[in-house]
């Protein structure tokens, strides 16, 4: 059977002008998966209220990270689809969750070439509902409606595998060579904390509480928040880090439900208050800098934390397309071609 590999992100707005970012926004915030509540409410949620106002406020936010090629984030993908292509001796596509880069155009691309047996990566190192699992519902149902025969596999989360954990410390650490940095920031994406309950495979284990993601349980196959803890122990530990000099936050709330907590922007906030003068953040939820690394974090974290007195800020690049991250997803392509299997 001939085999072809379909790395898929997230996706971005066509261009940074409210029209476009307005579809964009529309069809990533009406995926069930997203913002899940009863569709009735969520259409009144967003096309009600969140659709009039964001666009403009979220294509001002695009514009200011815009590069000339495109989106960052879609620029980054396909670098990095290119350099994998170049390390294996088979298709390589790449597709977008929401955008005009779909799912089902990626496939079909694979198709063409004569693939018959797909392995799937979504292009995230921890599980959610908003992000993985989108991904893999929608490509299930593509193949049933569109591609019958096409056999598809997934890549699992990689939070915890040895090779990813020592390439984004390696990252981290080139980024950090020579600085003197007083308190290392792991900002993760944010997500409604009613999302890891929804997860919870037993019913039982995730109270969101000091203690259930530290205690072993067969929950944290798909818990988000245990991932991202787990990703800050485990890089922290590599690099020897000290305790009570780098801790975990989480970022871009949206709405008026608790999301996972503490916050990014008031972490930074305190600890500018509290005298780091020098911090650094690492984005390790994204494997691709976008808005939500070069605006949020990189500008406006930036402010926030001179605002409080603090001195240097480092954002840290995501892996984007280094070479020993593309070396790492070539070995696990490799070990699923000669193995038939996925484990990472
Ligand atoms: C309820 C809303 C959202 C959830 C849940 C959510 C989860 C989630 N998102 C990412 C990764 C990215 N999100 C990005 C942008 C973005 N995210 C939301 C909302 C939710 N995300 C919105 C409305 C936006 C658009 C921008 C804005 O208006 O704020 C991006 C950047 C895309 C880009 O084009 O650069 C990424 C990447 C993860 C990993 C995640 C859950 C784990
Ligand atoms: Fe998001
Ligand atoms: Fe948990």
């Amino acid at each position: 059977m001939k085999k072809g590999i379909l790395l898929v992100n997230l996706g971005s707005p066509d261009s940074p002008n409210p029209k476009d970012v307005k579809t964009y926004l529309d069809e990533f915030l009406m995926d069930p998966r997203v913002i899940d509540v009863p569709f009735w409410l969520r259409s009144f949620i967003v096309r009600g209220i969140v659709l009039n106002t964001r666009p403009k406020a979220s294509a001002a936010a695009y514009q200011k990270i815009w590069w000339e090629e495109g989106s960052p984030l879609i620029v980054i993908s396909e670098r990095l689809q290119e350099k994998v292509q170049q390390q294996v001796e088979m298709p390589v596509g790449l597709a977008m969750r929401y955008g005009s880069m779909t799912i089902k155009k990626g496939l079909q691309d694979l198709v063409d070439k004569g693939v018959e047996e797909v392995l799937l990566i979504p292009l995230y190192p921890q599980f959610a509902m908003a992000t993985t699992e989108t991904i893999l519902v929608l490509a299930k149902d593509i193949r049933k409606t569109d591609f019958p025969n096409l056999k598809i596999t997934d890549l699992p989360a990689f939070y915890n595998n040895p090779d990813y954990i020592e390439v984004l410390s390696n990252s981290i650490s080139r980024h950090l060579k020579g600085k003197n940095i007083d308190h290392l920031l792991f900002s993760y994406h944010g997500v409604p904390e009613r999302h890891i309950k929804k997860s919870d495979i037993t019913k039982s284990h995730c109270k969101i509480d000091g203690s259930c993601c530290v205690t072993a349980s067969k929950a944290h196959q798909f818990c988000y928040r245990h991932q991202c803890f787990e990703v800050t122990r485990l890089v922290a530990e590599k690099l020897q880090l000290e305790e009570g000099k780098y801790s975990t936050s989480f970022q871009s709330r949206l709405g008026f439900d608790p999301w996972l907590q503490p916050y990014t922007d008031r972490t930074i906030e305190r600890l500018g208050t509290q005298s780091v003068k020098n911090m650094a953040v690492v984005t390790p939820a994204f494997v691709s800098d976008c808005l939500e690394t070069l605006e949020e974090i990189a500008m406006e974290g930036e402010e926030i934390f001179h605002e409080v007195g603090g001195e240097n800020f480092t954002t840290i690049p995501c892996l984007n397309d280094d070479q020993e991250w593309v070396d790492l997803l070539a070995k696990w392509i490799n070990t699923w071609v000669t193995t038939e299997t996925v484990t990472v």
